[in-house]
């Protein structure tokens, strides 16, 4: 309700400025707020790197809305970007929160101790500190945020299992999506990764083989489904639509891939969906949408990466 809502401000992990939704009680400000007046909240923790708090952890709070310390930078920008990766989908799609019925977007930070990973676990996402050398603070990066809440889109939606082709399907519309909302460049966590090295990253969607991922079905990797074996390799394999959606958004443009993506996965993508699955799904939501040219050039940049 109203009288709670409040604006803070705080510092970033790279040691930018930004405004923040903050929730007045108990003389004190929360990283909370509610997304809509009928529904879902978004609200930030401090998982006090593992130790004696069980996830989410505790309320990140400041008596002053202002939340510049080095301890507070990874919620500063888990809450921040969350909102943001929250406002994507209802803006565009008109879905609120990851499961379209306004639910709340729970996220933990500094979990585990130089945990170089970020997921989603189910029901919220939580964000490692990184080791200082691999990856800074994990939330800092808008299209990280975007990966792991479109995993939860995904997993109220096409459900595509998280293994072999609809596991690597799985991941790459987390990339893609991550590129929809950060869109700044074709790399994945490139401002966390490696803090010590400029210019490098994850992964990269227009050239995936830079990072060592295959861009062509020719080069698919058939490795086992264990975690040894990234699942059948899921982050690996994932270059290969990923190119397809680097090709595809250069020839239709963000604006109708974005239509077209959101469609495929949320209409016809199914657990089991392959690549070619992928192929079709995409090609029918260009042409739902958008007619046979736009449906057309779909194929074609499905063709350039060998997947009919
Ligand atoms: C850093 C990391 C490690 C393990 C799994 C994931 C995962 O969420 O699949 C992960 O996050 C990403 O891939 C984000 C996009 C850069
Ligand atoms: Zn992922």
């Amino acid at each position: 309700n109203k009288v709670h809502e409040a604006t803070g401000s705080g510092t970033g992990v790279l040691g930018d400025q930004k405004s923040l939704n903050t929730y007045y009680a108990n003389s004190t400000y929360y990283l909370y707020n509610v997304t809509k007046p009928m529904s879902g909240v978004i609200a930030t923790y401090d998982n006090n790197n593992g130790g004696q708090y069980s996830l989410p952890g505790y309320y990140v709070t400041d008596s002053g809305n202002t939340f510049y310390s080095e301890r507070q930078k990874a919620a500063v920008d888990a809450h921040y970007y969350a909102g943001e990766v929250f406002d994507y989908y209802y803006n565009n799609f008109n879905r609120e929160s990851y499961d379209g019925n306004g639910a709340d977007i729970v996220s933990s930070v500094h979990f585990g101790s130089n945990y170089n990973n970020a997921a989603w676990v189910g029901n919220q996402m939580i964000y490692g500190d990184g080791d200082g050398s691999t990856f800074t603070y994990l939330s800092g990066a808008d299209d990280i945020v975007a990966h792991e809440l479109t995993h939860a889109v995904t997993d109220t939606t096409a459900e595509l299992v998280y293994e072999n082709q609809s596991g690597a399907l799985n991941e790459s519309f987390s990339d893609v999506f991550g590129y929809f909302v950060d869109n700044e460049d074709w790399l994945m966590g490139e401002d966390v990764y490696t803090p010590g090295v400029p210019g490098d990253a994850l992964r990269s969607m227009s050239n995936p083989t830079q990072y060592d991922q295959p861009a062509h079905m020719d080069d698919y990797q058939d490795l086992p489904n264990t975690e040894q074996g990234d699942w059948g390799g899921v982050h690996i394999n994932s270059g290969i639509p990923n190119k397809a959606a680097y090709y595809t958004i250069n020839s239709i443009g963000q604006s109708k891939a974005e239509e077209i993506y959101y469609r495929a996965l949320t209409v016809y993508l199914t657990p089991n969906s392959t690549f070619s699955d992928a192929r079709q799904a995409l090609i029918q939501s260009a042409q739902d949408l958008y007619g046979s040219t736009t449906a057309n050039s779909v194929a074609s940049a499905w063709n350039n990466i060998g997947v009919y």
